[in-house]
């Protein structure tokens, strides 16, 4: 190995051994970063595991759940004002709906904040396949330091000054996915699979301007490249969701099976909310929360979908420029 090689190498710690937490962790070892995985079933204490290992990154791929508590437990311990916390969590807190790198740096004003999201189904990437993400912040360093910890052979990792689009991209496209889960279910074909991904889209750019996200952003791998990712593979928690609801399974049923976390549920509920108070028109969404409610069966959301009143294609369509 190189000097300048030696002297990127970091000290990283990963906290959260889920499916994506021990990805990640292989993906930076193999570069020969120190990694450091915690999961909360460890014996060492998360607050013993950061006082050792002297952190330089710290990445956080803990569900939704956990993040405020474990943020608030990270909080009181000495770390040096150089570390920089990564965070790879796709979901939105309830009632604050607060994305998880809000929580981060509002717990940690002074460090830089850093979202790694993209096209990134973890069992390929255990199975070392090849795929991309994208690390995003406002301190441009800080990405680019993430970025060197990350990429490899099989991991391409590209920079964005977009933290928000970026985070939100692979937060909103799980509600998206239940819905794909449910438009394969019912045997929909391609092209009422191609309307709906297409439409989310667009609800997801809504979503996203009104929260502040740059609307290329959705167009690239952490929006679009996510959300093709997730909507076509059964591998996908979140499709699976929607896959087994429109076969007949009960929400509670499909939830004590399903391996790991489909942060979709939770994020669907929360975008009710935000769509409600700004008044965002939102309705695969829509359809998807009276499912998970169980107040529409599939084909009746799939049929008040497509019985809406017809409309432009685009809002605000420039047309006198472009005919
Ligand atoms: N699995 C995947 O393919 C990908 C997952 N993600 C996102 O990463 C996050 C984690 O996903 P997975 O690892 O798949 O889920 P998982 O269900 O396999 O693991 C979740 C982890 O969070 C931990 N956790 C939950 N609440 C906690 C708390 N209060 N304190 C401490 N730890 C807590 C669990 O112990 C577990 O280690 C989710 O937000 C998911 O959307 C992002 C990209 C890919
Ligand atoms: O975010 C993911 C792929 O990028 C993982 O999707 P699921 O959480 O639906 O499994």
């Amino acid at each position: 190995m190189t000097n300048s090689k030696i002297q990127n190498l970091k000290s990283v710690v990963i906290l959260g051994g889920g499916a994506w937490g021990k990805a990640l962790a292989k993906l930076a070892a193999i570069n020969g970063n120190q990694v450091h995985l915690w999961s909360r079933s460890d014996c060492q204490p998360l607050e013993k595991v950061l006082e050792d290992k002297n952190a330089q990154v710290i990445l956080s791929a803990i569900s939704m759940k956990g993040v405020r508590d474990v943020a608030s437990r990270v909080q009181g311990l000495p770390l040096s004002p150089q570390t920089i916390f990564v965070t790879a969590t796709k979901g939105l807190e309830p009632h604050t709906t607060y994305t998880p790198s809000q929580i981060w740096q509002a717990a940690f004003p002074d460090h830089p904040v850093v979202v790694l999201s993209g096209p990134n189904l973890s069992q390929e990437i255990a199975q070392e396949l090849p795929a991309a993400t994208v690390v995003a912040s406002k301190n441009t360093n800080a990405a680019q330091t993430v970025q060197i910890v990350f990429s490899s052979s099989r991991f391409r990792v590209y920079t964005n000054p977009d933290p928000v689009g970026v985070e939100l991209g692979g937060t909103l496209k799980n509600v998206i996915a239940i819905a794909a889960g449910v438009c394969d279910g019912l045997h929909l074909g391609t092209n009422a699979k191609a309307a709906l991904v297409t439409r989310g889209l667009t609800e997801m750019v809504r979503i996203g301007q009104s929260l502040g996200a740059k609307t290329e952003t959705f167009y690239g791998l952490s929006g679009l490249g996510d959300l093709l990712a997730t909507c076509n593979s059964p591998l996908s928690r979140n499709y699976q969701v929607g896959y087994q609801l429109a076969n007949g399974k009960t929400l509670q049923g499909v939830m004590a099976n399903l391996p790991g976390t489909a942060e979709g549920v939770n994020t669907c509920r929360v975008l009710m909310e935000i769509a409600q108070q700004q008044g965002i028109a939102i309705p695969i969404t829509e359809q998807v929360y009276q499912l998970l409610e169980g107040e529409v069966t599939p084909r009746l959301a799939l049929d008040k979908l497509m019985l809406r009143d017809i409309k432009p294609e685009f809002d605000n369509f420039p047309t006198e420029q472009i005919w």
